[in-house]
């Protein structure tokens, strides 16, 4: 199901939060939101999932505006993983999941065995079966995180929201929930931090200041010269040795930043801007006569 944007913004009394935000979100695309704390990316995923509504511009799902639904139609169509979720309810982790189901119950269609068997699927799939009857409060954050995607996949949504999902896991539980995330059928929009991890997105939304600086392929998304801009460090991809896929590497400006086994003073400012720009791969020879002078 298509999720679109129409100057699309939101203001937090007078001020701008998000602004001008117009994007097209494909039927069954993985697309990853990034950007620097503060940029607006949970605000926008806040808008896209109808949970805030905009001070400009609409939403629509499908053909369908969200403001003109009501949220358990939003909920039968969107599923979204907020930051910061929590319950103070006395629920188990299966209760929490089963609450996905909500929006699909009804007095003629109460919890039944398919609600039985999604759930089940859903905490299998989110590695926390073995927790299924413990207390929500007596879990660890990277297990509320899991039981939260548990409970957003229960909802059987055509669109998945996630904010930084990965979040609190280990790297085990980041790999498999990203995986996840991948072989989902549907539409899936993440916000992610890790920049490497968001390289295997389908398409990228970057996000600065509240606005969409540039929405690409990951690869034209998270060049040296836009994660300097938008991020200011500077940044080199390398290629996996194995797989041949690229790997971005970070540095902060001022630092050693080791490049074929010279290592080069960087800095991101002024004169010295050029041996940040050489480390892209773009005048390699001049890097040499410039590092002499650094
Ligand atoms: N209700 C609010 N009132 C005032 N300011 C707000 C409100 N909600 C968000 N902001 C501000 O808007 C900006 C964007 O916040 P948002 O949470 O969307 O950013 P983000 O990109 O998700 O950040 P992070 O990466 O740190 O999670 C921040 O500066 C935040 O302080």
């Amino acid at each position: 199901m298509t999720l679109t944007a129409h100057a699309l913004g939101w203001s937090a009394g007078r001020t701008p939060i998000v602004s001008d935000i117009d994007l097209k979100i494909e039927p069954g695309e993985l697309f990853g939101l990034v950007g620097p704390n503060g940029s607006g990316k949970s605000t926008l995923l806040l808008l896209l999932s109808g949970l805030r509504r905009p001070s400009h511009g609409r939403v629509m799902v499908g053909d369908i505006d969200i403001q003109k639904i009501t949220r358990c139609e939003v909920a039968r169509r969107i599923a979204i993983v907020a930051q910061q979720l929590d319950t103070s309810d006395r629920l188990t982790v299966r209760e929490t999941v089963e609450l996905g189901r909500t929006p699909w119950l009804g007095p003629l269609t109460p919890f039944g065995a398919d609600d039985d068997e999604i759930v089940e699927k859903a905490l299998a799939e989110t590695g926390i079966g073995h927790l299924a009857e413990r207390r929500w409060q007596t879990l660890s954050g990277g297990e509320r995180q899991r039981a939260h995607i548990a409970r957003a996949l229960a909802q059987k949504a055509d669109i998945l929201i996630l904010d930084e999902p990965t979040n609190h896991l280990d790297i085990h539980h980041q790999l498999s929930i990203l995986a996840l995330v991948r072989r989902l059928p549907i539409t899936v929009v993440v916000a992610l931090h890790d920049l490497n991890q968001a390289m295997v997105c389908d398409r990228l939304g970057l996000m600065a200041k509240g606005r969409l600086e540039a929405v690409g392929m990951p690869k034209d998304i998270l060049t040296a010269a836009r994660i300097e801009q938008v991020f200011d460090v500077c940044s080199r991809s390398i290629g996996d040795p194995a797989s041949g896929e690229p790997i971005l590497r970070f540095a902060l400006s001022g630092e050693e930043f080791d490049y074929e086994g010279v290592s080069c003073f960087i800095s991101c400012f002024g004169e010295q801007h050029c041996a940040c720009r050489d480390l892209r791969g773009e005048d390699a020879e001049p890097r040499r006569e410039r590092r002499n002078g650094l």
